[in-house]
Order: structure tokens, then C-alpha cells, then sequence
């Protein structure tokens, strides 16, 4: 009690004022004196500043509240919920939620007739396809990006929360998480991690700068996300699968090194066009077309796209890398039945409609610079293959 409170902060004024040097440190007491030194920290600080006495109180509080009112509790008579609440209700889950997409979706359609938040919003007269396609590209309720509420938080974190209550399910259904559950959950959760570290880069998606909010997007993420994506997590939750331990490790591998290879891939155009093609690609200077493209009328802009690297290899090679990290993490649910793995097959549907589409999306955009760069990438997705 006496000794670790003044060498805690022997040790933190170390790192902190004598940039970790210990030789430093030992010169520093000899030259002060052993007391003086502690004592001037000490008085310095005046027993801590008030910022982080702050921290300290926050920090208390929130953990003091979370260990009385997150699941699994049941003082204070809340037990508000068990953590494998999501695979217990998820016949329900669902229903609400395709009920609470259509909600949503008839809210933002009425807003956007009424009250649009910017000019990039028109009707097309068409009620039905107005619904489908939405009628605004950046609606905000408040001071709430729509897009970023539906994509980015509401359905990805659903499918992660799914996925911890899937572990929990399995807890309590059999005493143990299987090999099988354990692979697909953590495959899962680094993809949904690397999705969030992407993040900055996929509001300039076409889901995000192309695609309008409306049941395609919105709903498509409130609700069908949660399905039609989850099929692997809910049915591997809900039924044992006996895989080995070895083939455990090679699905993990596997659905670890294609999440961060299509990162990769995703990665290298960011870089490309955030340095200006001043950087290395695969440990080369990159190869580029300075795409023009007409903004409006009048303003002319222009865009670097990238002709090597995964670039070069196929026009939308990234897409057989989500598929194959995706195929990763259904890969333990094994052949008993076919729906596991209709996720993938939905996968695949989403992908080529989003290839087919960006494709033509570059085609209308970049013209002749698109031409170009298909001349000298001729396969879409797949090397000497499409
Ligand atoms: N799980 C799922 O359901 C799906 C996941 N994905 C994943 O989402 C991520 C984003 O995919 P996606 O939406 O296809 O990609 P992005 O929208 O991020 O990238 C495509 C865009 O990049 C630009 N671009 C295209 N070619 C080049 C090039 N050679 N050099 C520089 N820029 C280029 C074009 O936009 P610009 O107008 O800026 O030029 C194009 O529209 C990927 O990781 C993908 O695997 C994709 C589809 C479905
Ligand atoms: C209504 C439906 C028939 C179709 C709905 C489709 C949308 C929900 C999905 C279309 C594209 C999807 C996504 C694209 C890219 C992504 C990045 C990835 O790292 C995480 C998943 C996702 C955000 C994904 C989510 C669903 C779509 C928006």
C-alpha cells in the first residue's frame, strides 16, 4: 500500500514527461529528490484534475448501470431481457420488422413528397416505383442521416446483435457453443468489423451516393438484411452441427483472409484517389486513367480510376472476394439441408444485379473513359472467366 500508489506514478510520469526513459527517470530523482519529485506531481495535479476525477465518475456510473440492467439480471426486478432474446422471438422478430420496414419506408415516401431536405429529390409520378426506388438521396429527419441510420447502424448492428444472441442461444440450448456456430459467428463479427472501419469509404457507395432511400434500400436493410443475410447465424444458433475442430480453424482462416482481402481491394482505389495515384499498388507506381465526367450542364470533374492492382485483374474482382468470405462462413453449417445457404444464393442475385448496375452507372458517367478502361480490364468479375 505504500510502495505501488508512488510507483504507479513513478511509472506514468516515466512514459508520460520523460518519454519512457527509466535512465532518465533514476536521473530525474537524484537531481529532485525521491519526496519532492512525488510530491510535486501530486500537488501539480491537485490529486487528480477535476476533467479526470470526471472520467471516473462517468465511467462508475455507466458500468453500475449496465450491471444492474443488462440481460441476465434480476435485481431491482427488471430482468429486461435474455441475451438470447433475438433467436427466441425470431419468428416474431421478423414479422415486426418487415412491418416496421413498410412503416418506415411509407413515412419517408409522405416526407419526401412534403418535405424534401435537399433538391436531389424528384417524383417520377409512378407511386409504386417512387416507393420501391425512393424519391430522395440524402433524406434527414432532424439531425438524422436516413441512409447511414437503415445501413450502417440499424441493419449491421441487428446482424451483429443476432450473432451474439446466437452464441448465448447456444449456451443455453446445449451447454456449449458448437465448432460450427463458433466459425460462422467469428467470421461474421471481423467482416462486420472491417465494414465499420470501411465505413467513411462506403458513403461514397452506390448504395449511398447512387441509390435512393426507399423500401429497395431501406427496407432492404431494416428488414430483409436480417433474414435473408442471416440464414448461416439462425440456422447454426438453432441446430447443432458437428464439424471438426481442424475444419473449425480452415473455415476461420479462410472467411479471415478473403474479409481483408476484399478490404484490400476496396482500400487500394481509396488510397489511389485520396493520394492522387501517389502511392504504391502491389509495390508499383499505380497505372490510371484521369477519367472526365460532366457534373450538371456545365461543371466538368474529374476522377482517377485504377487500371492495376485487384483493379486490374477484373473491373469488380472485389465482388468474388465477398463472395468467397461470405461462402467461408456458411461452409460449417456443411449440405443437411439447403437453407443456410440461401444466403449465398441471395448473395450471388445481389451481386450481379450491383455489377450489372455500377457497370452501367461508369458507362453513363465516365463515357469513353469507361471504354478505355474496359479495353485494357476486359473481364468484369472474373479473370479469363466473365
Ligand atoms: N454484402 C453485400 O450485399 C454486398 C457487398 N458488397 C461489398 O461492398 C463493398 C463495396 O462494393 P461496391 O458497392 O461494388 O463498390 P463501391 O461502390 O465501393 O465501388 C464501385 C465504385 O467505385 C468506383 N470505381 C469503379 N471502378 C473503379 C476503378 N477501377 N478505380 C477507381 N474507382 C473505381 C466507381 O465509383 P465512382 O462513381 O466514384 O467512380 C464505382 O461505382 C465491397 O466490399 C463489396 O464487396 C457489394 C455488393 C453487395
Ligand atoms: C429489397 C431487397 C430485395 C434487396 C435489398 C438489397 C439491400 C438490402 C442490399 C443491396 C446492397 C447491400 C450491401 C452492399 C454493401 C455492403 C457492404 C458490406 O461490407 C456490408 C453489407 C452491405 C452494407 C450490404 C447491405 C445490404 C444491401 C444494401
Amino acid at each position: 500500500m505504500l510502495t505501488t500508489p508512488v510507483s504507479t506514478v513513478l511509472l506514468a510520469y516515466c512514459v508520460a514527461k520523460l518519454d519512457g526513459s527509466v535512465v532518465a527517470l533514476i536521473y530525474q530523482i537524484t537531481k529532485t529528490g525521491f519526496w519532492n519529485l512525488i510530491q510535486e506531481q501530486w500537488i501539480m495535479n491537485i490529486c487528480g484534475t477535476i476533467q479526470c476525477w470526471k472520467i471516473i465518475g462517468v465511467l462508475s456510473l455507466t458500468q453500475m448501470i449496465f450491471m444492474r440492467f443488462l440481460p441476465g439480471c434480476s435485481s431491482w426486478g427488471l430482468n429486461f431481457f435474455p441475451a438470447s432474446i433475438l433467436i427466441d422471438l425470431y419468428l416474431e422478430l421478423v414479422i415486426t420488422l418487415v412491418c416496421f420496414g413498410f412503416i418506415f419506408c411509407g413515412i419517408l415516401y409522405i416526407k419526401g413528397v412534403f418535405f424534401p431536405s435537399t433538391v436531389e429529390s424528384d417524383l417520377s409520378g409512378n407511386v409504386v416505383f417512387d416507393f420501391f426506388w425512393g424519391t430522395e438521396l440524402y433524406p434527414r429527419v432532424l439531425c438524422w442521416d436516413v441512409k447511414v441510420f437503415t445501413n450502417c447502424r440499424f441493419g449491421l448492428m441487428l446482424w451483429q446483435m443476432l450473432i451474439f444472441s446466437g452464441l448465448a442461444y447456444q449456451q443455453n440450448t446445449y451447454g456449449e457453443i458448437s465448432f460450427a456456430y463458433m466459425a460462422t459467428a467469428i467470421i461474421q463479427t471481423q467482416y462486420l468489423f472491417k465494414f465499420y472501419l470501411w465505413e467513411k469509404a462506403y458513403t461514397k457507395s452506390m448504395d449511398i451516393a447512387w441509390d435512393r432511400a426507399g423500401f429497395y434500400i431501406c427496407w432492404g436493410c431494416i428488414a430483409f438484411v436480417f433474414v435473408g443475410f442471416n440464414t448461416p447465424t439462425i440456422y447454426l444458433a438453432m441446430y447443432n452441427v458437428d464439424i471438426s475442430r481442424e475444419f473449425c480453424a480452415a473455415c476461420i482462416l479462410l472467411g479471415v483472409l478473403f474479409t481483408w482481402l476484399t478490404y484490400w481491394a476496396d482500400m487500394q482505389k481509396e488510397i489511389v484517389r485520396e493520394t492522387e495515384g501517389k502511392c504504391l499498388v502491389f509495390g508499383k507506381k499505380p497505372e490510371i486513367i484521369l477519367a472526365k465526367y460532366k457534373v450538371g450542364d456545365r461543371e466538368e470533374k474529374v476522377n482517377i480510376l485504377l487500371v492495376s492492382g485487384f483493379w486490374g485483374w477484373a473491373r469488380q474482382f472485389h465482388c468474388i472476394l465477398e463472395l468467397l468470405a461470405s461462402l467461408a462462413w456458411t461452409l460449417p453449417a456443411l449440405f443437411n439441408t439447403i437453407f443456410p445457404w440461401i444466403y449465398l444464393f441471395t448473395l450471388c442475385l445481389v451481386v450481379i444485379q450491383h455489377v450489372v448496375r455500377d457497370e452501367w452507372k461508369n458507362k453513363e458517367k465516365y463515357g469513353k473513359y469507361w471504354e478505355e478502361y474496359s479495353k485494357r480490364v476486359p473481364y468484369r468479375v472474373m479473370p479469363y472467366i466473365i
